[in-house]
């Protein structure tokens, strides 16, 4: 019987008191509490501070330095992130003494960073030195701040209560390594017992590659997805806030949901494209390839099985999920397009270059509509160079939301009519539909403030308290 590798998401890390009561410690003894490796993320928020708000945009540290010119609004940014962190581990720690290492942690880490950045700045005055070449290695140096400080509290809290935790701080500080992901890993295991000790390690990692390069927000999932298959877990496990659910459990009310046994790594999959994450799917593949199994488990019960991820098809037809998310229709018109091919690539260049996020898309014979994941920031650079490249296009962008009803195998259960009719019963518009054969996801555009009615409704209709409407309608 060897390890699992367990990976706590930031919301969850905020509530890292309760945590020590029920997942890390609980009733546990000796020969139930080690055997695990956690993985850790920022404690809520953090990350949100030092980078970008993941979901608004909203400049961070990173994003103000980025912008800087004189003008120094990045040193408050990062005095919000150190009052921050200071706020979650004292919410979190019960011992003056730990209150007091953690703070010393975060004002060295903070002003480490600092300088480097006032550095790296005074470096760039120079006409030789380009801060564009370095924003990179300033996003990774910033974001391995927010897990060091993470893990470095879950070790203070563990060891208080008697258990032999240890960190493991793979962000990297100070250190002057050219190493790979996997050589990080490793070099930074060895010699540990994850069976006597339990070792506690930063879900961010820095290495060559460059974990936020390649794999950008939700990293940490990577580092644990790497982790597990190196050391050869016999489970992956993701401890959420909630149950993986029907919905989500803050829209359509705990008492409603219904929590997800079993599904597959196509679901995951479509959870992601909708923002949601149930899994970052270059984890999912890591896993998925080391044949690693995945558990998604309430964090805070820990005797649930929770729900178990794997290539596996459904038994039966089922919903299992209704979710969505905000995005922008972005529209192209032109009557000339008809019959001419050309039209989709150019579009689809002009969004990759802008780093624009499709979640979906629908055309006919003369419009090509994308659904987007992006800013109006950024869906105004698009347009431009659209318009520049199709000056007799009529070229349009609306802020919409799309709601997504999804299954391992949802055939012959009608989701496109009954949603629609849903929709419609309950005095909504849905301004779009679409499915496609492979019959696992139904999607249906709204407006905006439609989208958390809609998205009851769907609920409602499809997991409801009618167990039979889970079934194949007969
Ligand atoms: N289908 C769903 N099942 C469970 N939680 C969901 C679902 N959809 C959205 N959520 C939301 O995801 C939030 C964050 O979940 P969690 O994975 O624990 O956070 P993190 O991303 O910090 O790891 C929860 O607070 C919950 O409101
Ligand atoms: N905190 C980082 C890393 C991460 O994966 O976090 P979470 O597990 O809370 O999504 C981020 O937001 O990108």
């Amino acid at each position: 019987m060897t390890h699992t590798v367990e990976k706590i998401g930031g919301t969850s890390m905020s509530r890292l008191d309760a945590l020590r009561d029920t997942l890390f410690i609980g009733d546990r003894d000796d020969d139930t509490l080690y055997g695990r490796i956690f993985v850790v993320s920022a404690f809520g928020g953090i990350t949100n501070l030092l980078l970008e708000h993941k979901k608004t945009g909203e400049a961070g540290v990173y994003a103000l330095f980025a912008n800087a010119d004189s003008d120094h609004g990045w040193h408050e940014a990062l005095d919000r992130v150190s009052a921050a962190m200071i706020q979650a581990h004292d919410a979190v720690l019960d011992h003056d003494a730990d209150r007091e290492q953690a703070a010393q942690f975060v004002q060295e880490r903070i002003e480490g960073a600092r300088n480097c950045l006032i550095d790296l700045q005074r470096l760039c005055s120079y006409g030789h030195f380009r801060l564009a070449e370095h924003m990179l290695q300033i996003r990774e140096l910033l974001s391995g701040l927010g897990e060091a400080h993470s893990a470095m509290t879950t070790t203070l809290i563990l060891q208080r209560h008697g258990v032999n935790a240890r960190l493991v701080d793979l962000s990297g500080w100070r250190d002057d390594g050219d190493v790979t992901l996997d050589e990080r890993i490793n070099a930074a295991m060895e010699g540990i017992d994850p069976m006597t000790e339990m070792p506690i390690v930063t879900g961010y990692a820095q290495c060559a590659e460059g974990l936020m390069r390649e794999y950008d927000r939700g990293y940490s999932e990577v580092t644990f997805s790497r982790l597990a298959a190196l050391t050869g877990a016999r489970e992956a496990i993701i401890h959420k806030e909630f149950h993986l659910s029907s919905a989500d459990p803050n829209l359509v009310g705990q008492e409603n949901v219904r929590k997800l046994g079993r599904t597959n790594y196509d679901v995951a999959d479509q959870l992601s494209n909708m923002g949601m994450e149930a899994i970052h799917p270059k984890a999912a593949k890591t896993l998925r390839q080391a044949e690693v199994p995945l558990r998604v488990t309430n964090a805070f019960e820990p005797g649930d099985p929770g729900t178990l991820i794997d290539d596996q098809p459904a038994d039966a037809a089922a919903v299992e999920i209704v979710t969505g998310l905000d995005i922008i229709a972005l529209e192209l018109f032109e009557q000339d397009m008809v019959g001419v091919k050309g039209y989709d690539a150019a579009i689809l260049d002009v969004l990759t270059r802008h780093d624009v996020r499709i979640v979906s898309k629908v055309s006919n014979a003369n419009t090509i509509t994308h659904y987007l994941d992006t800013s109006l920031k950024a869906m105004r650079r698009v347009e431009k160079d659209l318009a520049a490249r199709y000056p007799q296009a009529l070229i349009t962008s609306r802020k919409l939301a799309l709601a997504s009803v999804i299954g391992r195998d949802l055939s012959g259960l009608s989701v496109l009519t009954r949603g629609l009719q849903a929709i419609a019963e309950n005095s909504m518009e849905a301004i779009g539909a679409s499915q496609g054969p492979r019959n696992v996801d139904t999607q249906f555009i709204v407006e905006r403030d439609d989208l958390k009615p809609v998205i009851k409704a769907l609920h409602d209709v499809f997991i409801g308290d009618g167990k039979q409407s889970l079934r194949r309608a007969a």
